[in-house]
């Protein structure tokens, strides 16, 4: 397989016979070490820990003392339950504004008819998934050998919180957190035509090319229309409450609350008059004109103008080829202006009104009723001309309804047309386009779960420490996986969702919020587009916090994937394949986490940079990751030594991650630890192998493997083991054919 000839496979196990290290004693107790106020929190979300106690001699003959932990989390089946639940409100609400598109023609109508159909079958699919989730309660593991489970499609695969905690004689203690877990990809649904990365741009590419019968939308203007949607859902009912209370406050005759609530409603006034700027409003309206019984064009609605990037070069069906085709001059573009011109003139004229209102009252003087600006809205009108004495509810009352009804007129134009726009995305090859959000967000689903655990454990481990606080609101936070899947046969799928689904928690944000109650697990808001995690915390772990959490700032994440397949599959695909995608994934994620260490530097205070440069050297470690990722060098694990080398030093989030998260994982993770012992706690260099298979043959992840598999060995045989780099092959003994 390629590895002997660097004559390494002199001995396929690292073993020292005779020379153990020193496993002190199993324990099941959870870990002691941090803040203990911050326990219970943290007991909240993990669940079952195997804690293993060594002692490892260092440099100058001292012992060190290790913990190494390994927890389970609900969050495993907390976060898909929540997420599955928004997902069918996003889709029933969806099909909802279908139904409600109004009148098309016939070729639209059987179109969107087709189109709901499936879309309510796949809403009864979810509801079926979370029905059958729920009934897991309590449930906080999923074991790799269900990973092709339908029901447990959305759940993270294996899991893990894998802690060590080192007590050395000379240094602090230090903490060593990994989230380990089995790539987070489409398992039941299979990888025979590839996975995500390759799925989803095929899918748009044809789509792209095969504008018959439809018109085509680009993914970006896809997800514009999706989020003008959501914006106007939400502020249309928040200005609708502000004007209530500017009523309120017009009714208790009270300038000063006047004021302020009139300030709110302006702000949000106009952020939803900016809401329809978009060009992208314009062009859906017309192409839905043109959809409406006897709303045809002689040309299909070109965006050429607008932000659309191309339109159905194809002839228009037959249908649109009628006698009666209107001009272009039919459709009055400049009615939309009118109608959403009205909204801001609305609000205008009610400023107008409570300045005046208010100037009068100060100073008792009459009013000619004219308005400052002399600018008259829809229905000022006579109403304008007001008296001191008069009730300013009274006044201000139908500017409100008026400013009321010019939001319903633009909101309902915009809704249909927008939702004309989604439309356009699900007409396309029914129901394949339905299976791949169905894949995108199952994967999306262990992904997300995957990351609020290590957000969740991250924030309980430097709660009190200024410096991360800082870069958790000033920066956000990166979070490194290192994937070790081959590019060979289906493990190629795995990695192409993997790759997406990692990519897609760029849009999650996260939201720390002071609970109230004892229920501290994480909320979950938002649509496919951008989610936003709340997570609670007990008061006083909040209080600690810096002014910017507390008033709910979102705090961002920057996830980077690397890719290094170490196995015998790996060879195959290195000797008579193609390893393309994990260069390609390598390179990319290495742009990403520059631009990531860029706004690092930017965005710290002087003083933190100059302190953390002193320490690190990340722009040496930087230059080095990138020299070996551009070197193509086999199985180069100095890669993913070094990507994580890079995230802990940026206060990152560790992830590891392969198939099931439970025989290469295992190898990569004890390997790190134990390097991380020799390069910052002085192990003995005499004592790094003994220490590497004292952990894989009687640590922590041979457990992880018996949970999985119900069997203490690591599913490896001899041939496989010789095509693994060096340091990742277990110790005699702890490998052989086990049931998977
Ligand atoms: O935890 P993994 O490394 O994904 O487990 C693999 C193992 O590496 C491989 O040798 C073995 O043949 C199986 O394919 C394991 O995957 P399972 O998902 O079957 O546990």
């Amino acid at each position: 397989m390629g590895e002997i000839e660097d004559g390494e496979a002199d001995h396929i196990t690292t073993d020292v016979q005779g020379q153990k290290c020193a496993l002190v004693c199993e324990c099941t107790a959870p870990e002691s070490v941090s803040r203990k106020d911050n326990l219970p929190f943290l007991n909240a979300v993990l669940k079952n820990p195997v804690c293993k106690l060594y002692r490892f001699p260092t440099s100058d003959n001292k012992w060190m003392r290790i913990r190494e932990q390994m927890s389970e989390s609900i969050l495993s089946f907390h976060i898909p339950k929540e997420l599955i639940s928004l997902q069918i409100k996003e889709d029933l609400c969806r099909n909802q504004e279908l139904k409600e598109l109004g009148e098309l023609s016939p070729h639209w109508d059987n179109l969107r008819k087709n189109v709901l159909t499936h879309c309510d079958q796949m809403v009864n699919m979810y509801q079926d998934i979370l029905t059958e989730l729920s009934k897991e309660t309590g449930s906080s593991f999923k074991s790799s050998s269900s990973k092709g489970e339908k029901t447990l499609e959305f759940v993270p695969i294996n899991l893990h919180l894998q802690r060590m905690h080192v007590h050395s004689p000379h240094l602090k203690d230090a903490l060593y957190d990994v989230i380990t877990v089995g790539a987070p990809a489409a398992h039941f649904q299979g990888f025979k035509n590839g996975g995500l990365r390759k799925l989803l741009h095929r899918f748009e590419t044809e789509r792209r090319n095969t504008g018959y019968q439809f018109i085509y939308y680009s993914p970006e203007n896809t997800a514009k229309a999706k989020e003008v949607l959501s914006n106007i859902s939400q502020l249309q009912p928040l200005i609708a409450t502000h004007a209530d209370l500017l009523l309120n406050s017009a009714s208790q005759h009270s300038p000063e609350s006047l004021k302020n609530s009139l300030k709110m409603l302006s702000e949000k006034t106009e952020l939803f008059v900016h809401a329809f700027k978009d060009q992208l409003v314009r062009s859906a309206l017309l192409a839905l004109y043109t959809a409406r019984p006897g709303g045809v064009l002689k040309k299909p609605p070109s965006p050429k103008n607008s932000t659309e990037e191309s339109s159905s070069q194809d002839p228009p069906p037959p249908m649109r080829r009628q006698d009666s085709i209107p001009h272009h001059s039919d459709y009055d573009e400049e009615e939309w202006d009118r109608v959403w011109a009205h909204v801001g003139k609305s609000l205008n004229c009610i400023i107008a009104m409570v300045d005046r209102l208010i100037e009068r009252d100060g100073s008792g003087e009459g009013d000619d009723g004219s308005g400052k600006d002399g600018e008259k809205g829809p229905s000022l009108g006579d109403s304008a001309i007001t008296h001191p004495q008069e009730d300013w509810y009274e006044q201000l009352y139908p500017l409100i309804l008026t400013l009321k009804d010019c939001m319903g007129e633009v909101v309902n134009r915009a809704k249909q047309s927008l939702t004309f726009v989604l439309l356009q995305e699900l007409a396309y090859s029914l129901p394949q386009c339905l299976m791949l959000t169905l894949r995108r967000d199952v994967v999306f689903s262990q992904a997300l779960a995957g990351l609020v655990c290590g957000f969740i454990i991250k924030l309980h481990t430097s709660l009190y420490d200024p410096g991360f606080l800082e870069q958790l609101h000033t920066v956000g936070l990166i979070v490194q996986y290192e994937g070790l899947l081959s590019t060979y046969s289906e493990e190629i799928g795995m990695l192409e969702d993997m790759a997406v689904g990692i990519s897609d928690l760029k849009k999650v944000a996260f939201k720390i919020t002071e609970a109230t109650s004892n229920d501290v697990l994480p909320v979950i808001t938002g649509r496919r587009e951008h989610y936003v995690v709340e997570v609670k915390l007990p008061g006083r772990m909040f209080e600690s916090l810096p002014l910017q959490i507390k008033e709910g700032q979102l705090l961002h994440v920057y996830p980077v994937l690397f890719n290094v397949g170490i196995n015998e599959q790996q060879t195959l695909a290195e000797r008579f394949g193609d390893v393309s995608l994990q260069e390609s994934i390598n390179q990319e994620n290495f742009e990403l986490l520059k631009e990531y260490y860029t706004v690092f530097m930017e965005k710290m205070p002087p003083d933190y940079i100059s302190h953390f440069q002193e320490q690190n050297d990340l722009k040496g470690l930087l230059e080095n990751l990138h020299q070996n990722i551009q070197a193509k060098k086999r199985k180069n694990v100095e890669i993913m030594w070094l990507a994580a080398t890079i995230c802990r030093k940026l206060n990152g989030i560790r992830f590891t991650c392969c198939k099931s998260a439970k025989d290469r994982t295992s190898m990569s993770v004890t390997l790190e630890q134990c390097s991380i012992l020799r390069d910052e706690h002085q192990l003995h260099k005499d004592f790094f192998i003994r220490a590497l298979d004292c952990m894989r043959r009687e640590g922590c992840r041979i457990e992880n493997v018996l949970k999985n598999i119900k069997c203490r060995k690591y599913a490896f045989n001899m041939l496989q083991l010789m095509a693994f780099p060096k340091y990742y092959r277990p110790p005699e003994g702890t490998y052989g054919k086990a049931d998977t």
